[in-house]
């Protein structure tokens, strides 16, 4: 691929923003035990790094899967599901969902519809990164790593027609 990376967010800086959002997280659920959704494919690095700081208690750890990048840096405003929960998994549960980044906002707002209709106690978003210029449907972020600017990152999880995903920082696709 002929395609030039710009760091944009360093490991270190990536483990800073990991551990200040479990802190919060730990604040929250005092005497409480959450559910901690993941959306594939993109956040299964943050849920992983995210987890491991958060002391408390996890009750379950469910993965589901929506794709509207299929091939693209554009959303084709198509959420798909590709892969579901089970039924009433989160019924009475205090939920967490779980996402690298909120960009139109149409992938995370689908899952917090489709996670609310299991009637959980509560629902909670944590998102890694923010890029609130390319908003077309509102989505309030409760627990939020960074807002970045119009750009198309990939690495830490995110891709590019599923390339990059495997890198240990966020950087700026430009090509
Ligand atoms: O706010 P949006 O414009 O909907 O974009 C955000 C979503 O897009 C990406 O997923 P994608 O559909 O590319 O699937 P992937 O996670 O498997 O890469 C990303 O992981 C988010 O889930
Ligand atoms: O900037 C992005 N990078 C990778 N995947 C994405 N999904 C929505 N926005 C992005």
């Amino acid at each position: 691929m002929n395609q030039n990376l710009k760091l944009l967010i360093s490991e270190s800086e990536i483990a800073d923003i990991v551990k200040q959002l479990a802190q919060q997280i730990d604040k929250d659920y005092v005497n409480r035990s959450p559910v901690v959704v993941g959306m594939l494919k993109g956040s299964f690095i943050f849920l992983a790094d995210l987890i491991r700081q958060i002391q408390t208690p996890i009750k379950n750890i469910e993965l589901f899967r929506l794709s509207s990048y299929s091939n693209a840096t554009v959303s084709s405003g198509e959420v798909k599901m590709l892969m579901g929960l089970s039924d009433g998994i989160l019924s009475k549960q205090d939920v967490i969902l779980v996402e690298d980044i909120v960009d139109t906002g149409l992938s995370t707002s689908m899952a917090l519809q489709l996670l609310k209709a299991q009637n959980p106690a509560s629902l909670k978003l944590c998102a890694l990164l923010d890029k609130p210029a390319r908003r077309r449907v509102s989505v309030k972020i409760d627990y939020l790593g960074m807002t970045i600017g119009d750009r198309f990152i990939v690495g830490y999880g995110t891709d590019v027609k599923e390339q990059y995903r495997q890198l240990p920082a966020i950087y700026v696709l430009e090509e």
